[in-house]
């Protein structure tokens, strides 16, 4: 089974492949998601957070996500220290998911594919690209959040010029250029490839 890795920045529109590649029944880990879940249900997880950053990181409801993102987005050393709790269970649940897949390929969705390591442990990895300007106009419309704070996410993360050099395939989503030519595209290379 191929492994692909989906990343992109913010906004860029990797949920909008993922759900492609679902169409040509590729199923698809969204890393956002389940790392949420197993921030709640690992131990592992729990007892470290806490260890960091104290019993308040968690509220009888689960993980406190917002006291965890103002801690993390604009501390390069907590963040790291933070990835370094979480990424490696994520990683884990990934494998143990995929190998119950039935279908030729398999895809995780992470906006941090690459800083979180999760490239190695994929095939193929896909960005999907679109203008910084663009990935904020939509992510504002989209969530309930300020410029400011999506600019300190984006500045966690690794630029777009790194991640156009790391990956194998780069889809545009500048809303000018289709979406779907260009998945069945990188569809028919990667099977091509392989067989
Ligand atoms: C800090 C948390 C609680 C904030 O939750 P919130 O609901 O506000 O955001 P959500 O999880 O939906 O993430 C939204 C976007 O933020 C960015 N982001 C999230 N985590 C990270 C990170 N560790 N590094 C850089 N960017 C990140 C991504 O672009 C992501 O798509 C949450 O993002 C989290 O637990 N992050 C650490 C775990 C992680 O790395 N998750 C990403 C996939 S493994
Ligand atoms: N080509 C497009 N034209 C117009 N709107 C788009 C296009 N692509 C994506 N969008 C919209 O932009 C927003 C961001 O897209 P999407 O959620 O797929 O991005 P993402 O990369 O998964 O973002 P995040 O990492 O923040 O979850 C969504 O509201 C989506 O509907």
């Amino acid at each position: 089974m191929i492994k692909i890795g989906i990343t992109g920045g913010i906004g860029s529109g990797k949920s909008v492949v993922a759900q492609l590649l679902s169409v040509h029944r590729i199923p698809v880990y969204i890393a956002d998601d389940e790392s949420k879940k197993l921030t709640n249900t690992s131990p592992v997880i729990r007892e470290r957070l806490i260890h960091l950053f104290g019993p308040d990181i968690y509220t009888p409801e689960g993980l406190n996500k917002p006291a965890l993102a103002k801690a993390i987005f604009g501390n390069k050393d907590l963040l790291l220290q933070v990835n370094q709790i979480i990424h490696p269970e994520v990683n884990k649940h990934f494998l143990t998911w995929s190998e119950h897949q039935q279908q030729h390929g398999c895809a995780i969705e992470s906006a941090i594919l690459f800083e979180s390591g999760f490239n190695q442990i994929v095939d193929v990895s896909l960005m999907v690209y679109a203008p910084l300007e663009i990935r904020i106009q939509r992510a504002l419309q989209r969530d309930h959040s300020t410029e400011e704070a999506l600019r300190k996410r984006i500045e966690s993360q690794v630029s777009d010029e790194d991640k156009k050099l790391w990956a194998d395939y780069i889809i545009t989503n500048d809303g000018k250029q289709p979406l779907l030519p260009q998945v069945e595209k990188f569809l028919s290379q990667i099977f091509d490839n392989i067989r």
